[in-house]
């Protein structure tokens, strides 16, 4: 197909789905000629044929093409199925370049399989640049939020592409290199781990303001509509007012109610969990977010339990300022949630030696992602001034916000929890700022309890050292 071409192409994709479809053409529509290959040939000529005269497309039927069609040093970007097919298709482009060509996975890796890759490739000369890319179908076409991981050198020579086609947020790209090996594709991972606990909240807010307000969803669409004026402007509040807006065309019903309660789940979420959990960093919100989905999907266990009560009392009158309570209650829980995804990426970045910059990826999910949201200029701003800040809510300006909104979040969780409404997401942000604001926490009960079952020691306030009592015995305590 391409050998008119040979060597005319800025740049290659590989994998023309959803993403890779849209990223081309936004590459192309920035001005660079692209080459573009799909295991199935039939999506590269829909492409060409659709949007052929968007820019410059270079199509190729097989992954040699794409090579030969390539300006030197090669920069070819992956755009298939995680896991096993980019492997595969790794494996394949390795043996057509040549050391100093460049492969850039934009798809959604796991970090560790973007490590073992990326040392595998530099053994070869080959820069593998893991990038984490968010935005969707309507990102990649008109500018998505790009997280780049890879070396300095790689990043020099592709980062201008990516910068150009990245969304941008008071004249600066939605792109910055995030650090070496895996670090693009850990940041995407939280990303998408806030992403899950963004989404349980507005879902459960919008439960509750159904269950205990009474409102219809039409009428709940303005209120999203309304909230998206303030300080919880972003993107998935504002399409939130678009699904619940949204009539089935079939039925006449609200779209919210032909649709089953089922989340379902690809593995991100999952997979920020379980990192959080070997690094030690807790995320429960985003970990009840995950749990919400898999409880939705667990439909003989909710089948077999539906007869269980509920409360007894009666619901009383819905006070009124509920609306603007819950409001308050989401952002408390919101930030919340971000917070736990920034120490997260705190935590990794010290373990693997990365030297995120915080306030970078701040900015850079300011456009272009799902998870864009206007606090995400204070969350920059907070980390730019403050690169050692421990925890966000530490901030003046969040502190000051999340007690402004935390008398009003209590008063939500124990509506939620007298209605008998699930509200995992919204009571264990509460639960986090609550620990985390405690002088004293009844770990040390835990403490206690452990060391009496196992003997597995403590610490005492009053002096350095681990102790074991002697329960079974005269109950003394020694030193370990
Ligand atoms: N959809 C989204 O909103 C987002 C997706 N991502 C990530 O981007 C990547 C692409 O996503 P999306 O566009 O949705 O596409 P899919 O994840 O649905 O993947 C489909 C693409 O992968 C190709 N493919 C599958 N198996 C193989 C294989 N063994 N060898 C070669 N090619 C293969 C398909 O080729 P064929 O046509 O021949 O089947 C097709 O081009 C994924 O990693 C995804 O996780 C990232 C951000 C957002
Ligand atoms: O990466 C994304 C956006 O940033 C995808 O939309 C995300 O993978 C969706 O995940 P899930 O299917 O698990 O809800």
């Amino acid at each position: 197909m391409a050998d008119d071409t040979r060597g005319t192409a800025a740049i290659g994709v590989t994998g023309l789905a959803t993403m890779g479809g849209n990223l081309a053409r936004n590459l192309a529509r920035n001005g660079y000629p692209v080459a573009v290959h799909n295991r199935t040939s039939a999506r590269t000529e829909a492409l060409v044929s659709e949007h052929g005269d968007e820019g410059v497309f270079v199509p190729a039927g097989t992954l040699a093409e794409l090579v030969d069609s390539l300006q030197r040093p090669r920069q070819v970007i992956i755009m298939v199925k995680a896991g096993g097919a980019t492997d595969a298709v790794i494996d394949e482009l390795a043996g057509l370049l040549e050391p100093g060509d460049i492969i850039l996975d934009g798809g959604n890796a796991h970090f560790a399989d973007t490590r073992r890759r990326e040392a595998a490739l530099r053994e070869r000369g080959l820069h593998f640049v893991g990038t984490g890319i968010s935005g969707g179908e309507e990102g990649a076409l008109l500018g998505p939020s790009i997280m780049p991981g890879g070396s300095v050198e790689a990043y020099r020579q592709v980062g201008p592409v990516l910068e150009n086609i990245a969304a941008e947020v008071d004249g600066a790209p939605c792109c910055v290199h995030v650090g070496p090996d895996g670090a693009g594709h850990f940041v995407k991972m939280v990303h998408n781990g806030i992403e899950y606990a963004d989404m349980q909240l507005i879902a459960e807010s919008y439960d509750l303001l159904r269950a205990v307000a009474g409102l219809a969803p039409a009428e709940i669409a303005e209120v999203f509509r309304t909230w998206n004026q303030g300080d919880l402007e972003s993107y998935l509040i504002e399409i939130t007012a678009e699904v619940l807006g949204h009539t089935d065309p079939e039925t006449g019903a609200p779209f919210v109610d032909v649709v089953a309660d089922r989340a379902e789940q690809k593995g991100t979420g999952r997979w920020t969990v379980r990192e959080a959990l070997e690094l030690g960093d807790p995320v429960p919100g985003i970990a009840e977010a995950v749990f919400a989905r898999a409880l939705s999907g667990a439909v003989r266990q909710r089948e077999v339990c539906a007869s269980l009560p509920g409360p007894t009392e009666p619901p009383g009158e819905v006070r009124s300022g509920f609306v603007d309570d819950l409001r308050e209650a989401l952002y408390g829980a919101k930030l919340a949630a971000y917070a736990q995804g920034f120490s997260m990426i705190s935590a990794a970045s010290e373990q693997y030696g990365w030297n995120v910059d915080l306030a970078g990826t701040a900015r850079i999910w300011r456009g272009g992602c799902i998870i864009r949201a206007r606090f995400l200029d204070r969350i920059a701003e907070a980390y730019r001034t403050r690169p050692e800040l421990l925890n966000l809510l530490a901030d003046d300006y969040f502190a000051e916000q999340v007690s402004r909104s935390q008398q009003a979040w209590r008063r939500v969780v124990g509506t939620a929890a007298a209605a008998g409404v699930p509200a995992p997401g919204l009571s264990s942000g509460l639960a986090y700022y609550d620990t985390l604001r405690a002088s004293r926490l009844p770990a040390a009960l835990v403490q206690g309890l452990r060391d009496y079952f196992g003997a597995h020691t403590y610490q005492r306030v009053d002096r350095d050292g681990y102790f074991h009592t002697l329960w079974s015995g005269d109950r003394s305590e020694t030193a370990s």
